[in-house]
């Protein structure tokens, strides 16, 4: 592959964004500024920078399995590849990651899933995640429109025991639940944004989610744009999102904010 420049994920949480602007900040300011200010912006700049680190320190680390699709989707080409309608531009900074993978995997184990279905799969990072925490004879549906990553995924997952169980529903993800047989003890929703409020609907119309399941909804902090930015369009929805979550009273939810934000629900 001689187009692959492999190159590190941009901030893309709230922590990591106030982070990089920190040390932007400091950078601004330079070495002329008060000695109590300079103290004071260093001690900031680490206790932002050094959050995540520290959490990924403190967290089991990732399964072989789960390091090889985090390496293969930091090297694959997305630049040069085209967009497919409906799934816009994929980046390497959708996969959630070491620490939001073990916490799906935590959440497997403690709800004792059988089945699990995730909207919006990508490379199959968290798919793989939530596969290994299974008991025998468990599954993971996970939906992807995007042809071209549902191949890598289906590749890359194949490699593995608990991966290769994962299957791959490919198609918009709407259309796919319509099809689909109940019930799901776990439902990661983490597919297009402007789509989150329609598969919340959808689940808590059908009986796809199963007695004391639960919902789990990524980046719903949105890197900080409900609350501290003028939002995009993935901003506003994200906010609507949170707003008619927040408003239900058929639900109970928490936003934890881990990573980019992921909000549980539950059926009260
Ligand atoms: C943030 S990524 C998922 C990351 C993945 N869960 C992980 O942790 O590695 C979002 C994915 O949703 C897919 N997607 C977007 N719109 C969709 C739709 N309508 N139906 C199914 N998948 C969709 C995108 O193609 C993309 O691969």
């Amino acid at each position: 592959m001689t187009d692959a420049v492999v190159s590190s994920p941009r901030p893309v949480t709230p922590t990591t964004i106030l982070a990089r602007e920190l040390a932007e900040v400091a950078e601004l300011i330079g070495p002329s500024v008060e000695p109590e200010l300079a103290e004071r912006l260093r001690r900031v700049t680490a206790l932002a920078a050094g959050l995540d680190p520290y959490v990924a320190a403190c967290t089991s680390p990732e399964s072989p399995a789960l390091a090889e699709v985090a390496r293969r989707t930091q090297e694959a080409p997305w630049a040069s590849r085209e967009v497919v309608s409906g799934s816009g531009p994929l980046e390497q900074e959708m996969l959630s990651g070491h620490v939001e993978g073990r916490f799906l995997a935590f959440l497997v184990r403690m709800l004792k899933a059988r089945r699990v279905l995730e909207i919006g799969m990508f490379t199959g990072y968290s798919a793989l995640a939530m596969a290994e925490a299974l008991p025998p004879g468990g599954e993971v549906v996970a939906c992807e429109v995007d042809p071209y990553v549902a191949g890598l995924a289906f590749d890359w997952l194949s490699r593995s025991t608990a991966g290769a169980t994962v299957m791959i529903e490919v198609g918009p993800a709407l259309e796919t639940l319509e099809r689909l047989d109940g019930p799901f003890d776990l439902v990661f929703i983490d597919a297009d944004k402007t789509g989150y409020l329609d598969y919340y609907r959808f689940l808590l119309a059908s009986d796809l989610l199963a007695d004391g399941g639960v919902i789990a909804v990524d980046n719903t902090l949105l890197q900080g744009q409900p609350w501290a930015a003028d939002p995009t369009v993935n901003g506003a929805a994200v906010a609507e999102f949170n707003q008619v979550v927040a408003d239900d009273p058929r639900v109970e939810q928490v936003l934890v904010p881990l990573r980019d934000g992921v909000t549980l629900i539950r059926r009260t």
